[in-house]
């Protein structure tokens, strides 16, 4: 059913605005959202676990660490008491990566007033159990609303004013329906919103969290390819394909296709495998360029999502049975040894298929395995 211009309803602007925000990591994106909830009107606290940079962000207005010699606006505080940074939250965002989550919820939990909404903005999912980090989030924070904050979003980007765009997702509950602007999607993008950030409100969670996860694990095919010395070809042909898997995983876990093809899909998947200020395509144009792991980014500790994404994303498409040809090859690649080239040279060659699926029609490629 399409909402026809006329019948969409332009709510005013009564979506009350969260009027305090938490942030809960000072990193590169942590402290990008920090900027545009300030820059939105928000008060604006940033916990981090670094007193050096917690101290820069608020006596100076810089992340020296993250975002050196980017400036950020005044009058965000900054500590790294958890308590003190959540006293007062009205709404917090979650910045730690994937794997931190768990412990990062249950050391929250004490300081949080029940019900304020939590929007997760890690982009992963649950190494060791398979969960997306909003069952992750819901197991640690049962009395809390559950969201996520996903796009294509470079964080210098965001900082510098770039005009940006992203989802926020939280399932909506039978109230959220009958009062969508006081659902905590509405409210929190309500409350990012200003003319350099422009949210988009969605009600699928699993679908905007497929999406995040799934870019990267793409995103290093991507560079991959890229580092190997292929071009534009193929990296169109991947992040096509790309855009297929995350379609396949998301439908079957009750996301939806519009999800897959918004924002936290095919925006990020298109900025992620862009360019290299992504980590992850540029992990995998370092590795496709030759380099061991261990000599990638000249050897310091960067976080790119996409390498426990390709376990878990694996992991998780197996425990349900869809097939994942891209993801499964950059797993073989990072996890299991296999050679790159090789590895690649059988992903193009695998059998014949058909574009839509329902075709239904597969044949063995004359260059293939059954060749
Ligand atoms: N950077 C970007 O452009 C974007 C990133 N994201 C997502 O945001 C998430 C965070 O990434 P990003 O900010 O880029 O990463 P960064 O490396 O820039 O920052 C990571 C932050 O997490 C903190 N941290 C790491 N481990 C722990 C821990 N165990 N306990 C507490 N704090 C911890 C680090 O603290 P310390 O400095 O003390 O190590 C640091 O403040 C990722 O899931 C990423 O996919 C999403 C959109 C854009
Ligand atoms: O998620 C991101 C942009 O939307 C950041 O990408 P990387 O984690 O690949 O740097």
């Amino acid at each position: 059913m399409t909402i026809s211009k006329s019948d969409q309803q332009i709510l005013p602007a009564l979506a009350k605005p969260y009027p305090r925000i938490a942030v809960i990591g000072s990193g590169s994106w942590g402290t990008a959202l920090a900027t545009v909830a300030k820059r939105a009107g928000r008060e604006v606290v940033i916990w981090g676990r670094d007193e050096k940079t917690t101290d820069a962000i608020r006596e100076r207005g810089e992340n020296p660490k993250y975002l050196p010699g980017v400036e950020l606006p005044k009058g965000i505080d900054a500590t790294t008491d958890m308590g003190a940074a959540l006293k007062d939250a009205d709404a917090v965002l979650v910045v730690t990566p994937s794997k931190t989550l768990r412990k990062i919820c249950a050391r929250m939990k004490p300081h949080l007033k029940k019900g304020v909404p939590v929007a997760l903005c890690a982009k992963g999912i649950e190494t060791k159990t398979g969960l997306l980090l909003g069952e992750v989030a819901a197991e640690e924070l049962p009395d809390h609303p559950i969201g996520a904050l996903s796009g294509p979003t470079f964080a210098k980007e965001t900082v510098l004013g770039h005009p940006t765009a992203a989802t926020v997702a939280f399932d909506f509950t039978y109230a959220d329906r009958l009062s969508p602007k006081d659902s905590p999607a509405a409210r929190l993008a309500i409350s990012m919103s200003s003319e350099f950030f422009r949210p988009y409100i969605s009600d699928d969670l699993v679908g905007v969290e497929i999406g995040g996860a799934v870019k990267n694990v793409i995103a290093i095919a991507c560079g991959m390819m890229s580092g190997a010395g292929f071009a534009e070809n193929t990296r169109a042909a991947l992040i096509t394909r790309g855009m297929d898997e995350m379609k396949t995983l998301a439908e079957v876990l009750g996301g939806r296709r519009e999800t897959v093809t918004g924002l936290s899909g095919a925006g990020d998947l298109t900025l992620t495998c862009s360019s290299t200020t992504s980590r992850n395509m540029s992990l995998g144009t370092q590795l496709g360029k030759g380099l061991k792991r261990e000599e990638c980014f000249d050897g310091k500790p960067v976080v790119v999502e996409g390498e426990v994404n390709s376990i878990s994303v694996i992991d998780l498409a197996q425990r349900i049975g869809v097939s994942l040809p891209i993801c499964e090859s950059v797993h073989a690649v990072l996890h299991e040894g296999a050679d790159l080239t090789q590895t690649f040279r059988d992903l193009w060659s695998r059998p014949i298929e058909a574009e839509p699926k329902a075709l239904g029609l597969a044949f063995d490629h004359p260059f293939g395995e059954n060749a």
